[in-house]
């Protein structure tokens, strides 16, 4: 079995509004996976806790707030195959609450409230497929 040096934990969040959509956003063209669309997120850095990560990062790029004590966690992904000496771990939490209108902040980046038809159509990156589908029976509409 291959071994790994290096594990790379990335936080994203989908972020559930009440009428049965979550928020997507796109990755800036430049970027790896550029002009797809994942959950809001991005990688902890040394010595923060995983929440805090979620809170910093759906800041710098949405400008939301989300509340740290209302996340919930929903599922994992993680590249196990990567031929390099990294791998992702992204967990997947959810987010009912939070302050703030979103807007796209970094550069180059696209946000879109989906339900989950629209959701299921995205262009996503491989890690995503498996949470998209672990997100669609959350998106019932009007729960809390
Ligand atoms: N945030 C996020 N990253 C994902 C998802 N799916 C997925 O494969 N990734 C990958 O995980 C890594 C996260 O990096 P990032 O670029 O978003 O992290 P960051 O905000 O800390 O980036 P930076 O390097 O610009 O500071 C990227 O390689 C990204 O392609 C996802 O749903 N959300």
């Amino acid at each position: 079995m291959e071994k790994f040096s290096t594990v790379m934990i990335v936080v994203a969040v989908a972020i559930l509004d009440r009428a049965g959509r979550v928020l997507m956003q796109q990755r800036p063209p430049n970027k790896q996976h550029g002009g797809l669309w994942e959950f809001p997120g991005g990688k902890v850095e040394a010595g923060e806790t995983l929440a805090a990560a979620v809170v910093r990062e759906i800041d710098e790029e949405l400008g939301l707030a989300i509340d740290a004590e209302g996340l919930f966690p929903i599922c994992f992904a993680n590249d196990a195959l990567a031929s390099s000496s990294r791998q992702i771990l992204l967990l997947l939490y959810g987010a009912r609450i939070w302050g703030g209108v979103a807007m796209a902040k970094e550069a180059g980046s696209a946000i879109r409230w989906v339900d989950a038809k629209e959701l299921a159509g995205l262009p996503m990156p491989p890690l995503d497929i498996p949470l998209a589908q672990a997100v669609i029976p959350l998106l019932g509409g009007c729960q809390r």
